[in-house]
């Protein structure tokens, strides 16, 4: 559920490194509740958007604010507002996991509030990321994807209202992937707590994301649900065929008036029927194609095309 109370409102943001625009004109906003997933091809600034919505970084220009503070202006009780998942944590190998978690919730104790009570008790929290097993050990015994969890743990301790996750579920495997797709359900269940997340995993980004952005030339080139996000590309139905003996395959965005012509003009001599609809991942390379192209592909697949194989 989204309410319309803004949390992240980015406004023409720039970021330069030396002599290279990496972030040329970024605009979005996020609102209460939403899940956010950030995608773009490696190197795109998804990472460096984070770090300055975290105030971790200074951007070169435009308008950033987060839980209606500048971050770069971010006070403490302000950062107690905002959980962090970085792309690895710092090394906590001697600390034990649940103990490592009960240190650092203690300093969220003093912005405990009526409504939000701080921190998350770190046994349900260890079990909300599925380590119970592992409470009592050294962190530097746990597996890649255990630190991962951890990571994530760390990153909620706070109950924070806002979380940025960068890359959260990379190095997890498909259990520990589902675990985490439903911690982050449950987190937004309530509809307070907002996420803005990277990933290069587009089934993730459809699972879980109330929006995608698509990060591209440093500007958000895409916003939108995953079904808006197909509906900009042109030809997003994939139809296929053969007749007598032949394939054929034509991308459209009227299938089921291509496939109705098709019977009624050439009736039972239609075989092998399939209507195939554009994933994110089609969608998303479209978009990323387009983009870095720099041509108006749309109309190009919108043309049908018939290709005999
Ligand atoms: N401190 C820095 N100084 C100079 N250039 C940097 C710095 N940090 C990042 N960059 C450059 O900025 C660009 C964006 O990097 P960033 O890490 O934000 O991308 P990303 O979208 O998160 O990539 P990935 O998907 O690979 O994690 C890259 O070309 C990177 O080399």
């Amino acid at each position: 559920m989204t309410t319309s109370e803004v949390v992240v409102d980015v406004d023409g943001l720039r970021m330069r490194y030396g002599t290279t625009d990496v972030l040329r004109d970024v605009n979005f906003r996020a609102h209460q509740g939403e899940v956010l997933c950030l995608l773009g091809p490696n190197g795109a600034g998804k990472t460096t958007s984070i770090e300055i919505m975290e105030g971790f970084r200074m951007r070169s220009a435009g308008r950033v604010e987060v839980l209606g503070t500048d971050p770069a202006h971010g006070d403490e009780p302000w950062r107690a507002r905002v959980g962090i998942v970085l792309q690895s944590w710092r090394d906590h190998g001697k600390w034990r996991v649940r103990q490592l978690l009960e240190h650092l919730g203690s300093y969220y104790a003093a912005y405990s509030t009526e409504s939000i009570k701080r921190p998350w008790d770190a046994s349900q929290l260890v079990a909300a990321v599925g380590l119970t097993e592992q409470a009592d050990k050294k962190v530097r015994m746990l597996s890649g994807g255990q630190r991962r969890r951890l990571d994530v743990a760390i990153g909620l301790v706070g109950r924070p209202e806002l979380v940025f996750l960068d890359e959260p579920t990379a190095g997890l495997d498909p259990v520990a992937r589902r675990g985490f797709h439903e911690l982050i359900e449950g987190l937004t269940d309530e509809g307070e707590t907002t996420i803005l997340l990277t990933t290069h995993d587009l089934s993730e980004a459809e699972k879980l994301a109330d929006r995608i952005l698509v990060l591209d030339g440093g500007r958000i080139i895409a916003d939108g649900t995953a079904a808006e996000l197909a509906r900009q590309i042109a030809g997003q139905d994939e139809v296929r065929w053969t007749r007598d003996g032949q394939s054929f395959r034509q991308s459209t965005t009227e299938s089921t008036r291509l496939v109705f012509d098709l019977f009624k003009q050439h009736g039972e001599a239609i075989e092998n029927l399939e209507v195939r609809r554009a994933s994110l991942e089609d969608t998303y390379l479209s978009l990323v194609h387009q983009a870095e192209s720099g041509t108006n592909e749309a109309a190009e697949t919108n043309k049908a095309e018939e290709v005999a194989r």
